[in-house]
């Protein structure tokens, strides 16, 4: 079964009908780069609606660490997510389960990066350019996701309800993430994609 990250949520009501529907994780985006961002306020809310066994992953990007620590401490999310050029020593001070982005645009090249997070819970492979925030709706290469790694790989980038059967056959991923594919503007997301999008994983053999 392919798992389901909804991710760039900035509204309650946006996240508990995703997870009614079925999604896994819930993506809440702190970096002041994202049009998506919420407030500690914001994301506690949304993570306190939210029912059993479906995770909160708090997301940042080469942001101050001190911003890191005060959501761990107010937020208590399942797991961090980081998405800009944050080295593995950065990534491990926090002592919190994490997911590594790797940012595709550039091809095969970017697949150097994999073997750098060995103490990541999951590398997230994602569309957009090295240094560009996440969120883009820019999909890479699927065939390139790799195979035989032994941590779970996260596909992203560009995901849609129309296109996310044919990545997720391709790909071959442990979970998807998916942000603007699900939107009708950046944070608010659209209930009829929303849904048609975890349909469409949930579908796909
Ligand atoms: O979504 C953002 O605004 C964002 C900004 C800065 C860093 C990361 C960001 N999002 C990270 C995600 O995990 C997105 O869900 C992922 O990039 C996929 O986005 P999309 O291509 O829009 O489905």
């Amino acid at each position: 079964m392919t798992r389901i990250k909804c991710c760039g949520m900035t509204r309650v009501e946006d996240a508990v009908l995703a997870s009614q529907w079925g999604a896994d994780a819930i993506g809440v985006i702190f970096t002041a780069r994202s049009k998506r961002r919420v407030d500690i306020a914001q994301a506690r809310a949304i993570c306190a609606a939210l029912p059993p066994f479906v995770s909160t992953v708090a997301l940042f990007m080469d942001d101050d660490a001190q911003l890191v620590r005060d959501v761990q401490r107010e937020v208590q999310p399942d797991l961090l997510q980081f998405h800009g050029q944050e080295s593995e020593d950065w990534c491990r001070q926090f002592g919190h389960r994490y997911l590594k982005a790797i940012a595709m645009g550039e091809g095969a090249k970017a697949l150097e990066q994999l073997h750098a997070y060995p103490s990541a819970a999951g590398l997230l492979l994602d569309g957009h350019g090295l240094g560009e925030a996440g969120g883009s709706g820019k999909s890479f290469d699927w065939s390139l996701m790799p195979q035989h790694l032994t941590q779970p790989l996260i596909l992203a980038g560009g995901l849609t309800a129309e296109n996310v059967g044919h990545a997720v056959r391709t790909a071959r991923p442990w979970a998807v993430d998916v942000s603007s594919g699900i939107e009708s503007f950046p944070g608010i997301k659209d209930r009829a994609k929303m849904h048609a999008f975890i349909e469409a994983v949930r579908g796909a053999l």
